[in-house]
């Protein structure tokens, strides 16, 4: 097959407390992930949203050992890859590129040039596609190769999902089962996944596949492990005061408490490695809630890390990405039903989602000048001294 370069996308997290409100900065600053009709205003605002969230978000790093692991981790899960690619035979290097921490994906890039990979397959560490986060990173990508002509000469293929992967279901079973079974009656344990959730209108008006991914997911792992255990999807970890995807965590726990339900095994299910929304939200803040909501027996089946099945999943889609290597940046998102992305600011003709911005921005200008002339009785032109 060749030399193969095999990039892992993943978001990143800080290495230590004091990353904590720089890397916040980083991640409000993307657009994909607070979605602003005025661009100059994300900066403002990310520092402002940041400053304020440091110290509750550090108060969580810190209970958890004074970082992310997620370093560690994603490090661990591409030297396994790296190794069991060669072990087939495969003349392959794995690079790390993080969205908002270090190694950020523009060191990845740099790396990848340096070693003059010729064959890229790029794959994000999120089984299910969202916006906020494979989209973002492919988007950053994307501006990348736009910018070095140098990009060019590297043949790649993006994954852009892959939550129906069969060995991926497979070890998600596996570990669902192995917390089954410390029970003393496995089949009466309900399972609870708990996804990281995403505003409303992500899925409503952009049109973010993530939901209907997450829940075919869910179904698909239910299949694979084959128990008659009965089960709940809920939405974990939602910043700022808009909706998002529902029911949340909290409520459901506290609907099944409720309803008598006493031992239940949580499964995380957008992410593949222990990070702050497993080690804190689940196994401290919803441990907490279920208790109170008087489900006593409360068990986390862990992230699948380095787990050898999860290890081979990526094995089989980064060869099969190789045997079939067509899917390129600017494909992903059309493909992806119409994913509305952020709208960049180059000008497209027609009926574009950048000439609706546009449009909205002109007419919300036409409005303030109607009510400046109402207030003063005056135009714009005068102010601007033409009249
Ligand atoms: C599939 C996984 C994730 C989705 C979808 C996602 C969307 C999303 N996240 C925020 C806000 C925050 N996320 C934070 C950390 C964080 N998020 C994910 C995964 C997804 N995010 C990970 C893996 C991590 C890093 C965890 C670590 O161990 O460091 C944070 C920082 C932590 C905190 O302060 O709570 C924020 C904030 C939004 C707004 C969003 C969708 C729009
Ligand atoms: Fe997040």
């Amino acid at each position: 097959m060749g030399r193969i370069g095999v990039l892992l996308l993943n978001l990143g997290g800080p290495d230590q407390l004091e990353d904590v409100g720089p890397f916040l900065f980083n991640l409000f600053s993307d657009p994909e992930i607070i979605r602003l009709p005025f661009p100059w205003l994300q900066k403002p605002l990310a520092w402002f949203i940041s400053t304020r969230r440091t110290k509750l978000s550090q108060e969580n790093y810190r209970q958890i050992g004074g970082g992310s692991p997620l370093r560690q981790i994603t490090e661990e899960q591409a030297e396994a890859l790296e190794k069991q690619l060669r072990t087939k035979g495969h003349e392959a290097k794995v690079y790390i590129g993080m969205r908002y921490w270090h190694p950020f994906t523009e060191e990845a890039i740099a790396r990848i040039k340096r070693d003059n990979i010729e064959r890229l397959v790029i794959l994000p560490l999120y089984p299910q596609f969202s916006i906020s986060t494979s989209g973002s990173s492919f988007r950053l990508l994307q501006r990348l190769w736009q910018e070095d002509p140098k990009l060019e000469k590297i043949e790649y293929t993006v994954i852009p999902s892959w939550y129906k992967q069969p060995s991926y279901l497979q070890a998600m079973a596996q570990l669902i089962a192995q917390e089954l079974d410390k029970f003393p009656n496995p089949d009466a344990v309900h399972v609870f996944f708990s996804a990281h959730g995403v505003p409303k209108s992500y899925v409503e008006e952009a049109g973010d596949p993530y939901q209907q991914e997450i829940e075919e997911c869910t179904a698909l792992i239910m299949q694979t492990l084959d128990r008659p255990n009965a089960h709940t999807l809920a939405y974990q970890s939602r910043v700022g005061p808009v909706e998002w995807l529902q029911p949340y965590t909290e409520d459901a726990l506290k609907e099944l408490g409720a309803q008598g339900v006493e031992n239940i095994a949580v499964v995380p299910i957008s992410f593949v490695s222990e990070h702050i929304e497993t080690l804190q939200e689940i196994d401290i803040e919803y441990r907490e809630v279920a208790e109170e909501a008087g489900i006593h027996h409360f068990c986390r089946v862990p992230a699948l890390n380095t787990h050898p099945v999860f290890i081979q999943a990526m094995v089989d889609l980064v060869e099969e990405a190789v045997k079939n290597p067509s899917l390129k940046l600017s494909q992903v998102t059309q493909m992806k039903k119409k994913v509305r992305m952020y709208p960049q600011e180059r000008w497209e003709w027609g009926m574009t989602t950048t000439a609706e911005v546009w449009n909205g921005r002109l007419a919300m200008l036409g409005f303030l000048a109607l009510v400046i002339e109402l207030i003063t009785g005056r135009g714009l032109l005068h102010f601007v001294g033409i009249l």
